[in-house]
């Protein structure tokens, strides 16, 4: 069985303040708060430019903000690696899918798992009995994802081969199995046809329920974004206009005119 995620202990899994980050003369975040609950889709939305991008940045570790915090059960991690970020149980993947295209689609999900596998070298040289259980629990592990994800039929494939639809998948399949508790997800629908982005759909919210996981998401897909968020935090311009319940937003005159009005 796939293990689920252990819950949070504190009531926001996520907590962001005052978060800025200048790049040079231009405040492309400029005083954001926000927090993420445990087993919640929480999703940024704006035009293009307004700095959801750099709030992920700022919260997976790829930027140090220049000014805010942010906590993750009640932990500081800004400023933190992104691999440290990940080993508290914060993975993400990315807006252009960032796979190891040559390797095939278990040895992917093999790879993920060094970040928890606990046996060092010299076990792996000896190939000690500790070592031979973290490898065939690697494996398990590997194979438990590959089905839940339907990948099973395409496992010995090389990643670079996959259909975009099913390399999403796999970078989903790649986060999860290093079991995390905050789940982010950059523009997951991007390149997807209606039906993928519908199978989408029902994997986030699947996963929310299944894992108790909390998704952090960034997306233009508006049906996506309507049907999979429990609340919605709408930006332009680096600043938060609204943050509120998907219905509100729809019909936020704010966020008509900022972002919605625009289609
Ligand atoms: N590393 C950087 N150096 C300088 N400026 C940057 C950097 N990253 C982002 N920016 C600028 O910060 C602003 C916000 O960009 P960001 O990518 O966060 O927006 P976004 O809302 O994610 O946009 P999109 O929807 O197009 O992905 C933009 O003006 C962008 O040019």
């Amino acid at each position: 069985m796939i293990p689920t995620a252990a819950p949070a202990r504190s009531a926001q899994l996520l907590a962001v303040s005052g978060l800025q980050m200048r790049f040079g003369g231009l405040l492309a975040v400029d005083g954001i708060d926000f927090e993420v609950r445990p087993r919640e889709v929480f999703a940024i939305i704006g035009p293009n430019g307004a700095g959801k991008t750099t709030v992920f940045n700022c919260v997976g570790g790829f930027y140090q903000p220049t000014g805010g915090q942010v906590m993750f059960d009640g932990q500081r991690i800004a400023g933190l690696p992104s691999h440290l970020v990940a080993r508290k149980g914060l993975v993400r993947t990315f807006q252009n899918i960032r796979l190891f295209k040559q390797l095939t689609v278990l040895e992917n999900l093999l790879v993920a798992q060094h970040l928890q596998v606990e046996t060092g070298l010299l076990h792996g040289l000896f190939a000690t009995p500790a070592y031979r259980r973290a490898e065939r629990q690697a494996l398990e592990r590997a194979a438990q994802w590959l089905e839940r994800m339907g990948l099973g039929k395409v496992a010995n494939q090389e990643a670079g081969t996959l259909s975009y639809g099913h390399q999403r998948r796999l970078e989903i399949a790649r986060c999860m199995i290093t079991e995390p508790r905050l789940l982010m997800l950059d523009e997951p629908a991007a390149g997807l046809n209606p039906q993928e982005k519908i199978a989408l759909q029902q994997l986030i919210d699947g996963l929310r329920r299944e894992f108790g996981i909390s998704v952090l998401l960034i997306e233009h897909d508006m049906s996506l974004v309507m049907g999979v968020s429990d609340r919605i935090m709408v930006m332009e311009h680096g600043r938060p206009i609204v943050t509120a319940k998907p219905d509100e937003v729809r019909s936020d005159r704010r966020v008509i005119n900022a972002y919605l009005g625009e289609d």
